[in-house]
Formats: C-alpha cells, sequence, structure tokens
C-alpha cells in the first residue's frame, strides 16, 4: 500500500511537470478567464438539475392528486426549464475546445522546440531508453493530454458539486432504514455511497492492468504506422530488391502484436462490461428497496419517493465518476507516461551534448582547430584516438580511411552532433560552415526551397539559381523551380548530389565539408564539380571524405584516418 502510495505520488510529481507550463506561461490570463466561464457555466447546469430535480417531485404528486390543471402547469415548467438548459451544455463544450486548442497549440510549439533544440531529434536516436515514435508524442499525445486533462477535470468538478448538492437532498430524504430497531439518518446517502465506492473499488481491482495495455497498444500503433512510412519513403528500393514479400511479413508481425495487444484490452473490458451490467441492475433497484415499501404504507408520497430514487442516482452517479470514467483515465495515465518518456529524452539528451568534448569559439585567420580529440561509440567503445589537426581559411583537406574507420563521426563531431567523447573543438565565431553528408535531405517543397535548403529561398536570386543549376549539369531543371514534388523520390541519387553541390555554390558557406559527396558519380562528372567549387568559391576551405583517389588533386592535404588514430600526410 506504502509502495503504492509513493508511486501514485511520483506519478503526479512528474505528470505536474507536463501540465504546469502552460499555467505558467503568458496565456494563463486568457486562459484562466475561460476556466472562470466553464466554471460558472458548470455553476448553472447544477443549479438547473436542482430545479429539475423538484420538478420530478412536483410532478408525481400532481399526478397523485390527478390534477390535470397542475399536470399541465408542470408540463410548462418542464418546457422551460429544458430551454434553458440547452444552451449551459452548448457553450460549456465550446469553451472547453476554445481552452484545449490554445494548450495544444502552446505545448505543440514547447515540445516541438524542446525537440529540435541542440539536434535533440538526432541525438535523440543516438541514446538508448523509452524514446520510441517522439513524433507521436508531438503529433497525437499532446492532442489527447489536452483533451483528456480538461474533460476529466471539468467532468469532476461537475460531479463534486453535484455530489454536495445532492447528498443534502438525499440526507433529508424521507428513506430511513432501521438496523435492530435503531434509525440510521441519511440512510439513502449511505446506501449509495457505500454501494457506489465498493463498486469502483473492485473496478479498480480489475481494470488497473488497462494503464499498460493501453500504453502498449499505442506502442504497436505507431511502430506500424511508422513501418508503412518507411514502406512508401523507400518504395523504389524495395521495388528493386523484390522486397515485398519481406515487407508484407514484416508489417504483418507488427499488426500481429497490435492484434494482440487489442485482444488484452477487449478480453479485460469484457469482464469489468459484466460486473458493470450485474452492478447497474442491481442499482437501479435500490432506492425502490427502501421507498417502495414507505410509498405503500402511506408514509410517503410519490412525488418524494420520486425525488429521492432521482437524487440517489445522481449521488451514486457521483461516487461513480471514478468508475465512469476507469477507462479514460487508464488511456490519460498511458498518455502521460509517454510525454514523461519524451521530456526525460530531451534532458538525457540535453545531458549528453554538455558531455566532455569542448567547443569554443576562435578567430577566423586560425581558422578550425581539433585538440587531442577522443572519440567513442555511445557503449563507450572507442573510435578515434587523439585526433589533433587545424583547417585554416580555404585550404582543402581530404579525409580517407577505411570503412566504418569514423570518417562521417568525425564530421558528427565537428558539426556537434557527436557528444560521445572528449578532447576540444575551436570554430570561428564568424563564417558559416555547411555540412553535405552521405544521405542529403531534399525536402518536399518547391525546387527553388529545396535548392537552398535550409535558407530561405526568397533570400537568392531566381537566375543564380538556374545559372548553377545549369552548371551542376541540371539544365532541366531550371523550368522547375516552382514547382513542388517529392524531389528526393524524383531525382536520381546522382543528380541529388549535383543538387547538392548547387546548394553550396549558392550558399557560399567558409567551411564545406563534403562527405562521399560525388559517389554516385563519373569520375567525369566528380571533375567537373569539384573544379567549379574551386574556382566559385576561392574563399571556401573545403573538406572532403572520400574513398577515390582521384578526388587527390583537389586538396593540398591529407588525413588518413584508422581506427582509433589518425595520421596527417
Ligand atoms: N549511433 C551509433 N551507434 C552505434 N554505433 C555507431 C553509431 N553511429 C556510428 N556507429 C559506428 O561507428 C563506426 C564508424 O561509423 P562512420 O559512419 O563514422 O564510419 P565511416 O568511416 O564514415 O564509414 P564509411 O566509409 O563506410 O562511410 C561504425 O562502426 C558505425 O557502425
Amino acid at each position: 500500500m506504502r509502495l503504492l502510495f509513493a508511486k501514485t505520488k511520483s506519478f503526479f510529481h512528474e505528470a505536474e511537470d507536463i501540465l504546469r507550463p502552460y499555467w505558467q506561461s503568458a496565456e494563463r490570463w486568457r486562459s484562466g478567464a475561460i476556466v472562470a466561464g466553464i466554471l460558472a457555466l458548470i455553476g448553472g447546469q447544477v443549479y438547473m438539475s436542482v430545479l429539475f430535480n423538484n420538478w420530478w417531485k412536483d410532478f408525481f404528486n400532481a399526478i397523485q392528486a390527478m390534477n390535470y390543471a397542475d399536470y399541465i402547469h408542470q408540463l410548462m415548467t418542464y418546457a422551460l426549464l429544458a430551454l434553458l438548459t440547452f444552451p449551459l451544455e452548448g457553450c460549456q463544450n465550446y469553451f472547453q475546445g476554445i481552452l484545449q486548442l490554445r494548450w495544444r497549440r502552446w505545448l505543440t510549439e514547447d515540445y516541438i522546440g524542446q525537440w529540435m533544440f541542440g539536434k535533440n531529434y538526432y541525438n535523440v536516436q543516438q541514446i538508448a531508453g523509452d524514446v520510441d515514435n517522439p513524433d507521436q508524442r508531438i503529433a497525437e499525445d499532446l492532442r489527447l493530454v489536452t483533451e483528456d486533462t480538461i474533460a476529466l477535470i471539468v467532468s469532476f468538478v461537475h460531479t463534486s458539486a453535484s455530489l454536495l448538492v445532492f447528498s443534502s437532498i438525499l440526507w433529508n430524504s424521507p428513506g430511513t432504514l432501521k438496523i435492530g430497531g435503531i434509525t440510521i439518518p441519511g440512510a439513502m446517502l449511505w446506501l449509495a455511497a457505500i454501494y457506489a465506492l465498493a463498486g469502483s473499488w473492485i473496478n479498480h481491482l480489475l481494470g488497473k492492468i488497462l494503464a499498460a495495455l493501453n500504453r502498449r497498444q499505442q506502442r504497436f500503433e505507431a511502430d506500424y504506422r511508422f513501418s508503412l512510412m518507411r514502406v512508401r519513403e523507400n518504395a523504389e528500393t524495395i521495388s528493386a530488391y523484390y522486397g515485398e514479400q519481406r515487407e508484407e511479413c514484416g508489417l504483418a508481425e507488427r499488426f500481429a502484436k497490435i492484434m494482440e495487444a487489442q485482444l488484452g484490452i477487449i478480453n479485460r473490458k469484457k469482464i469489468m462490461d459484466w460486473f458493470f451490467r450485474a452492478y447497474f441492475l442491481l442499482a437501479e433497484l435500490l432506492p425502490y428497496l427502501i421507498l417502495a415499501p414507505l410509498f405503500i404504507a402511506d408514509s410517503i408520497r410519490l412525488g418524494d419517493m420520486q425525488q429521492t430514487a432521482m437524487a440517489f442516482v445522481r449521488v451514486r452517479m457521483s461516487f461513480w465518476w471514478f468508475m465512469m470514467n476507469y477507462e479514460k483515465l487508464a488511456k490519460w495515465k498511458a498518455t502521460i507516461d509517454r510525454l514523461i518518456g519524451f521530456k526525460k529524452a530531451m534532458a538525457q539528451t540535453a545531458a549528453l551534448q554538455s558531455g566532455e568534448i569542448t567547443r569554443q569559439q576562435g578567430p577566423l585567420s586560425e581558422g578550425i582547430r581539433i585538440a587531442r580529440l577522443d572519440l567513442w561509440l555511445p557503449d563507450g567503445q572507442p573510435l578515434l584516438q587523439n585526433i589533433t589537426f587545424a583547417i585554416p581559411p580555404a585550404s582543402r583537406m581530404l579525409i580517407t580511411g577505411p570503412s566504418g574507420c569514423g570518417k562521417t563521426t568525425l564530421f558528427h563531431a565537428l558539426n556537434g552532433m557527436w557528444p560521445f567523447g572528449c578532447g576540444s573543438i575551436t570554430v570561428p565565431a564568424k563564417g558559416r560552415l555547411l555540412f553535405i553528408p552521405q544521405k542529403l535531405f531534399v525536402p518536399i517543397a518547391t525546387l527553388r526551397q529545396a535548392l537552398v535548403y535550409p535558407d530561405a529561398s526568397g533570400d537568392y536570386c531566381p537566375d543564380s539559381m538556374k545559372q548553377t543549376l545549369a552548371a551542376v549539369g541540371l539544365p532541366h531543371l531550371t523550368g522547375q523551380l516552382d514547382t513542388e514534388q517529392h524531389w528526393q523520390q524524383q531525382l536520381s541519387p546522382g543528380e541529388q548530389q549535383r543538387l547538392a553541390f548547387a546548394r553550396a555554390l549558392l550558399i557560399k558557406p567558409q567551411w564545406l565539408f563534403l562527405d562521399e559527396a560525388t559517389a554516385a558519380l563519373d569520375e567525369a562528372a566528380e571533375t567537373q564539380l569539384y573544379q567549379l567549387l574551386l574556382d566559385r568559391l576561392p574563399g571556401t576551405a573545403i573538406i572532403s571524405i572520400a574513398h577515390r583517389p582521384s578526388l587527390l588533386r583537389f586538396h593540398d592535404q591529407q588525413l588518413e584516418l584508422i581506427k582509433w588514430m589518425a595520421t596527417i600526410g
């Protein structure tokens, strides 16, 4: 029990970290006003339900007295009450929706910011742990957490207010219970409370596994969606390998996991439904077991019996809140758990970034300097050791070495993307570094935007874009600057590499890092593109990773890496 209490306390503490920041943001006053509006509407609804409760008494008393005029009068009153009630709930739903929208927008901006900050979106993939599908956490979990938190709190407040009001009605109700000759005061209230709380507890025991089952299912759903997306993204390669059967098997395996998780949830819900049905059937009858004998003995009037029975239902339903919302609470907890995982992963990656590789800024004239740099794999195994070299402005360096020795990782370290290691990297405070990675990224956008990614296309002159495209061997694309396409799928790997050179020529960085940037091109094209770089960017330092010795003539230094150390030639 103590363990359960400690666990619950720590969960709510962590949940507070997810939910509180919005209510401390600049939006808190506006949203606070919306919350005040919702509370006022809830108050109005509870007040109306008390009026309705009184109406039931008067209505049945009119029937019992066989008073037709009063009966008609009660019907008119009902119509009036109904007219007043309708807008209250509609307005409350509207305000709830607006509040959810604002909260979700704020959280989404905050989470996207955290994800993008300090290359977290990349670094998070390097660390082990519970960091699956961050995209789902941002897109779906933030929607769910805002929707469900508001819905649960609003319904809890509504229920508590109803409980308070109807408890007092029930406490003063005429239903009495005698045990051993002793009259129990507020017997109907006790009965409603005990029955509902006992039911809620049994329901909790039956359903406590649901949170874990829901979490598992959400994870499998996200994995499945991601696999489908990968098939779409890599359609060409899969098709070239005739990989359909393998993909079908993979998708079927992932889908089977969803089925299995879903079945677990269905089975658990089935047991809970059986219990719920039996519980509900008895609950309907319960107030009349006490009130009907009193009515038959002529101790109470029909209207009093109906009013008490209605109040009994309201109190029972209020105590039942936990049971009614069990599944929603389980889903809400699963969502919060996933967001806590996301936050922890972001904190973990932020801690990695402040690792043992020191990055500092230096004067432009001294260029980039690397001193006593060791690089490790994420599990701590050494990759490269004691690397010291400098890249002066406008110099040309070729980095070679056997596959897997750590060339790309060295680039990642220079780019601030590899936190595992120690030593120091000094980068000039001024002057732009541009990295052209092995796997080029071409956004789904207009060619104009794709060409100068990540810069804004409006900063570049269309004529120079066209001229550069023609110079790198893509003259057929000059007329398509405003065409929006999935360029990565449409362009051949060689064309994508030409596009990367065009990007470098337009952006004109002071330091240009090329990671096997001509691997998909023939030697003639490679020569032409490198010559273009030397001619058009004479002030740019070019650092290339390549396997082909033919590139040596475009560079004046060679850094040869072998696993665990480096030699400069
Ligand atoms: N996130 C990671 N987790 C574990 N190991 C990694 C990770 N990233 C890279 N490695 C490993 O580090 C080693 C160096 O990889 P890197 O890509 O730097 O090699 P490379 O010299 O550029 O190879 P190539 O010439 O084939 O491109 C490889 O053995 C690779 O498997």
